[in-house]
């Protein structure tokens, strides 16, 4: 494909909505744990407003210039209603790549939010709209508008590698991407461990949790243990 580094992919196949909708009310971590607990963004891309957030969708990335979000204007205007704009802006914490006009924008076109790897802005804005936004933290200084960028290509987020279409669910623990072929496998395997997960609450209280593994792990492992 020509023009790396500056190009623009408009459309992708995106998961039937009824699949999607399948991540209703997964927790992250439950998520996490039936992918190997991998595939978790980094710590610090966190929920940048209201404690309770829960969002997922399909991912629409954008690759943006360090402090700069020319791309992920376009983006806004490509992307569509359920889709999670992911954009990879290097990391770098130079300059904001989106505020509250941002969200407003993608609020009334029915994305379901953003993940950025960089800081956003207008952070009580966008905690006072609710609108769900996981960034790496905040910053006044404002985005230039000049880029290169991509969109719509393979970009890497909080360290892990995000493709258009890709499952994104973010919460207050923070933001899991599930690879979009693996999609069926990992939802089944959520809902068992979720069941599963309650019956060892239900135990807790019933006084009847078995910790036997936790000996016998240790002593497989050659600890010792003395008074
Ligand atoms: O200036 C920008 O592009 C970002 C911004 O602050 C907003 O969306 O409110
Ligand atoms: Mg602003």
């Amino acid at each position: 494909m020509m023009n790396v580094g500056f190009r623009i992919k408009e459309d992708f196949p995106r998961l039937e909505d009824v699949v999607v909708r399948g991540f209703k009310g997964i927790p992250t971590p439950i998520i996490g744990d039936v992918m190997g607990r991998q595939r978790a963004m980094n710590h610090f891309i966190k929920s940048v407003n209201h404690s309770g957030t829960h969002v997922f969708g399909s991912a629409f990335t954008v690759r943006t210039h360090p402090s700069d979000n020319l791309l992920v204007h376009k983006a806004m205007d490509l992307a569509k209603p359920g889709d999670i704009i992911v954009i990879d802006a290097c990391g770098d914490m130079g300059n904001a790549i989106l505020g509250e006009i941002m969200c407003h924008y993608a609020k009334v076109k029915g994305i379901a939010g953003y993940v950025v790897d960089g800081p956003v802005r207008d952070l009580k804005g966008i905690a006072d709209m609710g609108f769900p936004v996981f960034a790496k933290g905040g910053s006044p200084r404002g985005p230039y508008k000049e880029g290169p960028g991509e969109i719509n290509t393979t970009i890497s987020c909080g360290n892990v590698p995000v493709s258009p279409g890709d499952i994104v669910v973010g919460d207050d623990d923070g933001v899991i991407v599930v690879p979009k072929n693996d999609v069926p496998e990992v939802l089944q395997d959520a809902a068992a461990l979720a069941d599963k997960e309650d019956e060892i609450i239900k135990s807790i209280y019933d006084g009847d949790w078995d910790r036997a593994w936790v000996d016998e792990v240790l002593q497989k492992k050659g600890c010792v243990v003395y008074e």
